[in-house]
């Protein structure tokens, strides 16, 4: 791991890191913002998965998030959405491609040598966190906005026991039943639509799997909402399901980071109440 640069901020150090990923076969950076803590003391880790179009950065610059984390002592983790490169193929729309992996392991060509973000993201990056930073991997935590919400929804849902705590905002809560979706995990995964539930948190939840609680927020105004992110479908799973869920729908709120930025600390809180307890 390579430390790309380290500031100084709310008591504590952000950091932007790369290192050379035997999934996705590229580098990959990441950023990770670590509290002071005493020497020695192992810290609880909230993962925050980006949406499409987004690098570690968006997060790291517009997500404001750290005041809330020094606060609580939770070290924070922003990963990259996708492999980067000029070997990774990509698309010419912003939604498929690079900076739009879904958090998914490709099966179809051209896109299954790199395109392993679900592995990544569940299991080489925990690896290399818990060995470089003072990470208390028994305590962790899983956000995300848009397609990262879909990311952390879906992560937590599958890996039962895993997570402490799962939130997310204006997250996409069903690929299969929105444009979004269906072009990723067609193109990712291929036409076989019953193969996509294990990436569809509305479906994970149909079909049995469960997470303790979950905390989502949503905007009124998000010009994404109706078409794309359809937060009805999710209130609908949970309530058929007995799946506890508190969404909440955030009246005048779009899309954007001052949006996520306006909830974030009262997510980071939600989750340091789980993760300390
Ligand atoms: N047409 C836009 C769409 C991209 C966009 O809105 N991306 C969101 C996430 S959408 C769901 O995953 C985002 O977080 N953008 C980054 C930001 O800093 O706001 C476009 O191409 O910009």
């Amino acid at each position: 791991m390579e430390t790309v640069s380290t500031n100084r901020s709310h008591g504590g150090m952000q950091g932007v890191y790369k290192h050379q990923s035997a999934e996705t076969g590229t580098e990959m950076a990441f950023s990770v913002f670590v509290p002071d803590h005493a020497p020695g003391a192992k810290l609880p880790v909230l993962w925050y998965l980006s949406g499409l179009t987004c690098t570690h950065a968006n997060v790291t610059e517009k997500g404001e998030f750290r005041a809330a984390c020094a606060q609580h002592g939770v070290i924070f983790v922003a990963p990259d959405t996708s492999p980067r490169g000029d070997d990774v193929p990509d698309d010419e729309g912003y939604d498929f491609g690079k900076g739009a992996g879904f958090y998914a392991d490709a099966t179809q060509e051209p896109w299954a040598k790199h395109f392993r973000m679900r592995s990544y993201i569940e299991t080489e990056l925990p690896a290399l966190i818990a060995q470089q930073f003072p990470a208390d991997m028994a305590r962790q935590g899983i956000t995300g906005h848009s397609m990262g919400g879909h990311g952390a929804l879906t992560i937590a849902l599958r890996n039962a026991g895993r997570f402490r705590s799962v939130s997310a905002f204006s997250p996409i809560v069903s690929p299969l039943s929105c444009p979004w979706g269906e072009k990723a995990l067609t193109g990712y995964i291929g036409g076989e639509r019953a193969a996509w539930r294990e990436y569809d948190a509305c479906a994970l939840i149909e079909d049995g799997a469960r997470v303790p609680d979950m905390l989502i927020d949503q905007g009124t105004a998000d010009g994404f909402l109706e078409e794309q992110l359809k937060t009805h479908l999710l209130s609908e799973a949970c309530e058929k399901a007995g799946q506890s869920a508190t969404i909440r729908m955030q009246e005048g709120y779009d899309h954007s980071y001052y949006f996520i930025s306006t909830f974030m600390a009262g997510h980071v809180a939600w989750h340091a109440e789980r993760l300390k307890a």
